[in-house]
């Protein structure tokens, strides 16, 4: 039954169809039970006070329901105003953020400190007990440098792209989080971790998330982000999706931006393992609860 009014059913009081609704969710809630679900939190999704605060009453509801919910979040542009505000300039090459020296301080002050800290703080307002983490705590995660290569147009010569500290998931260790969430915890984490050189590297979010719930397996993946899921050529939202749909929506040019790279980690991850993985739109309100706890879902599922 749908989670908003059923026609069928006369007009009831208020408290009544509240518990109508709540009692709607058991199903869904029994699905999950025990289940670990990774939610990425892009920086787009965060900028609303209200919205926020929804996205932690249902993360605090999710864990009171007996779910494993993790929180990867991103941070994009609140990195590039505390850069701004230093006066220090950011450039991006294929979608990722090129980091220097100073700009890797700027990266882990932002993700690791005032965001995490952030989430942690409205997840604990909301009732939940989350607990901030970077893939560098208990060695979560450790990375490997990054590197990029891009095709010159007039030449068609191929050159390394130099991102600096750009790393991309090289170890995931389960056992730091699997103990995290064996308790009350929630873990908040941050696409921050080292490299075997001992320095700190810049992940990009989306795939730092992926690399978690697919060293995890977990049932669900959510990819918060601005726009309702993958959409057609038409513009029209795509509920489901296959590896080999969303391989040939990419091929032939329907999925573009920063919408290929996303996709990409979806795949990655559904061949890792996980059982399903949802892009959806991080703007509307309680949107995690929409997707999991009713009928209607919410976004693109991509599936094996
Ligand atoms: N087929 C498509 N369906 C949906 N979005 C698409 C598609 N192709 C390109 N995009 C773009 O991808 C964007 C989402 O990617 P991105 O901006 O990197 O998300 P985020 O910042 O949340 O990680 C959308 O806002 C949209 O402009
Ligand atoms: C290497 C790289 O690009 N890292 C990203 C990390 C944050 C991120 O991914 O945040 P969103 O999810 O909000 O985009 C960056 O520096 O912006």
């Amino acid at each position: 039954m749908p989670f908003d009014d059923d026609p069928n059913v006369p007009l009831e009081p208020k408290p009544v169809r509240q518990a109508r609704l709540i009692s709607q969710a058991l199903p869904f809630m029994q699905r999950y039970t025990d289940q670990t679900i990774v939610v990425k939190y892009g920086g787009h999704a965060m900028g609303d006070a209200e919205l926020s605060a929804a996205f932690a009453r249902d993360i605090a509801l999710l864990k009171q329901s007996g779910i494993k919910p993790i929180v990867v979040h991103g941070g994009g542009p609140q990195i590039a105003s505390m850069l701004d505000k230093l006066g220090i300039e950011s450039r991006f090459e294929s979608g990722l953020r090129v980091t220097d020296e100073q700009t890797i301080e700027v990266v882990e002050m932002v993700l690791a400190g005032s965001i995490n800290k952030q989430i942690v703080q409205e997840i604990t307002s909301a009732g939940g007990k989350a607990i901030g983490l970077c893939g560098k705590d208990g060695q979560m995660v450790t990375v490997k440098k990054l590197t990029r290569t891009t095709r010159d147009t007039d030449s068609n010569i191929e050159k390394v792209v130099d991102l600096g500290f750009v790393g991309e998931p090289e170890t995931v260790n389960p056992s730091v989080l699997d103990m995290v969430t064996q308790e009350a915890l929630i873990p908040v984490i941050a696409p921050v971790a080292s490299g075997a050189d001992g320095k700190t590297y810049n992940v990009n979010a989306d795939t730092f998330a992926g690399a978690v719930a697919g060293a995890l397996n977990a049932t669900r993946l959510l990819f918060l982000t601005d726009v309702d899921g993958v959409l057609d050529a038409e513009k029209n939202l795509i509920p489901e999706l296959t590896i080999a749909k969303a391989r040939t929506l990419i091929a032939d040019g329907t999925i573009a931006g920063g919408m290929i790279p996303k996709v990409e980690t979806c795949i990655q991850a559904v061949e890792q393992g996980v059982e399903g993985v949802v892009i959806l739109n991080g703007k509307v309100p309680h949107c995690v609860l929409l997707e999991l706890f009713t009928a209607h879902g919410a976004g693109t599922l991509i599936t094996r």
